[in-house]
């Protein structure tokens, strides 16, 4: 038997190229990968943490920013216990995008899931979305909001572990509301 009190699936959705990938390398291998490829559909990888001396397993689902996989990624909405959604915060267009992925999100998942906004790639200069703004955004729309640098590891492992922790803190509640 696996050694695990809680098991949770995280899904990462968001434009290509804001950095899903190299988010979830980060926190699971700890490495920044060079020449990340896009990708294709949808990719998963697990990552077991503690959390008050208990064991959270979180199955993390990375999805393809792609238009062209939106049908497959959609499917992976609905059992997600939490979706982050990603932005580039040097890149205004995948800011502008991000109704688009709320109304996705409001149709396809649980309306119950826990919902993170992340502005990501805070190591750029050339900042374009200032970080009150995303704040402003995600405050509107009920949703967690971190900054994060995938390359220098700022807030990623805090990303994953607050959601760990309030997945627990809802735990008792979701284990009967949620499809796994
Ligand atoms: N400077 C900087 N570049 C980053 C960061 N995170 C990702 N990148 C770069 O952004 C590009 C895209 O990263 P990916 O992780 O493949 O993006 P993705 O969102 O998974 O893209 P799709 O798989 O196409 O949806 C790559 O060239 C990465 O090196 C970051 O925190 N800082």
């Amino acid at each position: 038997m696996e050694d695990y009190k809680f098991l949770f699936k995280v899904v990462l959705v968001g434009n290509a190229g804001v950095g899903k990938t190299c988010l979830v390398r980060r926190f699971t291998q700890g490495l920044f990968p060079p020449g990340q490829g896009a990708t294709i559909g949808v990719d998963f990888m697990i990552k077991t943490v503690e959390v008050d001396g208990e064991k959270v397993k979180l199955q993390i689902w990375d999805t393809a920013g792609q238009e062209r996989f939106r049908s497959i990624t959609q499917s992976y909405y609905r059992s997600a216990h939490a979706l982050i959604l990603v932005y580039d915060i040097s890149c205004q267009p995948t800011f502008d995008c991000l109704p688009d992925w709320l109304r996705e999100i409001e149709e396809y998942a649980n309306n119950k899931v826990l919902r993170i906004l992340v502005g990501n790639k805070t190591d750029r200069e050339d900042r374009e979305i200032p970080r009150h703004i995303g704040e402003d955004f995600a405050q509107r729309h009920g949703m967690y909001f971190l900054e994060t640098s995938a390359k220098e590891a700022e807030n990623v492992e805090r990303l994953f572990m607050e959601i760990a922790v309030e997945l627990m803190e809802r735990g008792g509640v979701m284990t009967h509301n949620f499809t796994y």
